[in-house]
């Protein structure tokens, strides 16, 4: 791992990775974070040991990578201000900011800087992420080596290499985690109507989640082989999947991811001032 990392931006994202990039045997002494006040950072500092500080110039100064992370919509103003020890600096940029393409930050920097673009997601914050990352053409194998570290130490990372299928993957991990917790909502809902109680129903439905992501991960069968296997002919599964295939499910997942990534793109013109 590069020597020094400092994160513009001290939030649950930050923190996650930080917290995985310890876990995994980072120092501590050799992280930074900054936010605009010192009562959000004496927390983290306790926590996690890192150094700290309000100045986001300051840490920037001798950072070897500059994790961007804050929200979308103060990324301008933040990264207008960092230009100058950036353009001095000179150091990989990562930004985990939503919506925003890599061309845009870079230009907020000042241009020519080594730019990777991540889409990260929630589960991050236990783990068990999943970012799909992009590199423009600065970033050097080592410092996709270094990108690819720093993300796997809150899950799996894929790269893509045309930063458009950046909103495909925010239409499939991304935002994917709130699909599986409407999932959970509606198997809770009806099986309150069965008759079970709530928090019986939320345990059980999760903990087939669980078991089935886990299954669908060790498998060498592929997901439709796993759904057959659990579907006896003329039995109770069979009943229910034909259900969800005749009300159009797949139709309206696919629409809804379609919807997603349409939305991603929009919000990229909207953040860049297009
Ligand atoms: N794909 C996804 O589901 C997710 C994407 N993200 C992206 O990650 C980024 C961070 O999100 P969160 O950690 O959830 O936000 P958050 O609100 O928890 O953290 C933002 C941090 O930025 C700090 N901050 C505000 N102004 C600042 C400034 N001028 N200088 C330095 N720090 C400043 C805040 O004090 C806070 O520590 C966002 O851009 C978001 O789009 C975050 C969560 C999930
Ligand atoms: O909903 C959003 O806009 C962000 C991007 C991916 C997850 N949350």
């Amino acid at each position: 791992m590069a020597n020094k990392i400092t994160f513009i931006g001290a939030g649950n994202m930050a923190s996650a990775i930080i917290g995985g990039l310890i876990d995994s045997g980072v120092a501590p002494s050799t992280i930074t974070a900054t936010a605009p006040n010192d009562s959000e950072l004496a927390s983290i500092k306790q926590r996690l040991g890192i150094n700290t500080d309000t100045d986001n110039n300051a840490a920037v100064a001798e950072a070897d990578v500059v994790v961007l992370a804050v929200k979308p919509q103060i990324m301008r103003t933040v990264c207008e201000a960092l230009r100058d020890s950036v353009q001095r600096q000179r150091p990989l940029v990562i930004s985990i900011a939503a919506g925003l393409d890599a061309s845009t930050i870079d230009q907020w920097l000042g241009g020519n800087n080594a730019m990777v673009r991540c889409m990260p997601n929630t589960p991050s914050l236990v783990g068990y992420g999943a970012s799909g990352l992009y590199a423009n053409a600065k970033v050097s194998d080592e410092q996709r080596d270094v990108a690819t570290q720093l993300m796997e130490a809150v899950g799996i990372v894929e790269w893509v290499e045309e930063e458009a299928l950046l909103d495909a993957v925010t239409a499939v991990s991304g935002s994917a985690p709130a699909y599986f917790f409407l999932m959970f909502e509606a198997m809770e809902e009806a099986a309150v109507k069965l008759g079970l109680p709530a928090a019986t129903a939320r345990r059980l439905a999760i903990q087939t989640a669980l078991g089935a992501a886990t299954m669908a991960q060790q498998s060498d069968k592929d997901p439709a082989t796993l759904k057959q296997n659990v579907m006896s002919p003329g039995g109770t599964t069979e009943r229910a999947i034909q259900h969800m295939e005749e009300a159009q499910l797949r139709t309206t997942i696919a629409d809804a991811m379609q919807a997603c990534s349409d939305r991603a793109q929009a919000m990229a013109k909207e953040l860049s001032g297009e």
